[in-house]
This record gives C-alpha cells, sequence and structure tokens, in this order.
C-alpha cells in the first residue's frame, strides 16, 4: 500500500524542521538554581528544572552541573540508553557555535 503523505498542509512547511534555538553558554549560566536549572551535555543545552526531583541519582549531582557544560559528568555515570532517551524530553536547543569547545587538543 502506498503510504499516504499527509494533507491539507499548505505546502510551506514541507520538509525537516531545521530550526534551531542557540544559547550562550553566558544565558546557560545563569540557570543554575531550583527554579530553574539547564545544563549542557555534548553541545545540547537541557532543562532539567522539572526533572529535578524525578532524576534517579538525585537532584544534588544536578545542581552541582547546573548551568555547565556535564557532558563528563553524565558519561562518568555511565547512563543508560533509557537515560540518554530521557535527554530528548528537557532539550531546549543547541549551544551557540561561537562557545563550543574546538573538537581536538582536549585537556
Ligand atoms: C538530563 C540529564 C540526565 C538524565 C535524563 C539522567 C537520567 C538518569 C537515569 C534514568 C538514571 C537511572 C540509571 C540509568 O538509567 O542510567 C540516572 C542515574 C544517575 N544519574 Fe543521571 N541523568 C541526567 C544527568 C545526570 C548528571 C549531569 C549527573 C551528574 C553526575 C547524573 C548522575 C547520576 C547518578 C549518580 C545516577 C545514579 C547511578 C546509580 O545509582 O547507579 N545524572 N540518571
Amino acid at each position: 500500500m502506498a503510504a499516504v503523505e499527509a494533507s491539507g498542509s499548505d505546502g510551506k512547511e514541507q520538509g525537516i524542521e531545521t530550526s534551531v534555538t542557540y544559547y550562550r553558554l553566558e544565558e546557560v549560566a545563569k540557570r543554575n538554581s531550583l527554579e530553574e536549572l539547564w545544563l549542557v551535555i555534548h553541545g545540547r543545552v537541557y532543562d532539567v528544572t522539572r526533572f529535578l526531583n524525578e532524576h534517579p541519582g538525585g537532584e544534588e549531582v544536578l545542581l552541582e552541573q547546573a548551568g555547565v557544560d556535564a557532558s563528563e559528568s553524565f558519561e562518568d555515570v555511565g547512563h543508560s540508553t533509557d537515560a540518554r532517551e530521557m535527554l530528548k524530553q528537557y532539550y531546549i536547543g543547541d549551544v551557540h557555535p561561537s562557545d563550543l569547545k574546538p573538537q581536538s587538543g582536549n585537556k
């Protein structure tokens, strides 16, 4: 059976959604409290405010990483595939390209 394309569109919104919101690390750094808590994992910005009291690893560890790049801590824990899947729910945008660390020369 042929797949039926979604109809009812005026054609302007076809294709892949490509708009990405970029955040400066400066912006992320301000969200470092229980009221608003963002963190960065692998160049992506996550708003984990509503996840704080659901995190199986506790809210304290998230607070420690509040407003900063938590990639290393996130990986050190060896989070499950499930945990990685959960990230999507909290994704709000990408780190601004100017704020990304160079890929090489990591200390
Ligand atoms: C949005 C980001 C995060 C999500 C969605 C997340 C999710 C989870 C989940 C689902 C678990 C249960 C075990 C598993 O499935 O792997 C877990 C455990 C844990 N997480 Fe996270 N986590 C996040 C960020 C972090 C960060 C930044 C840290 C920093 C250290 C951290 C530390 C831990 C620890 C210590 C545990 C407990 C491990 C254990 O008891 O074996 N998590 N997390």
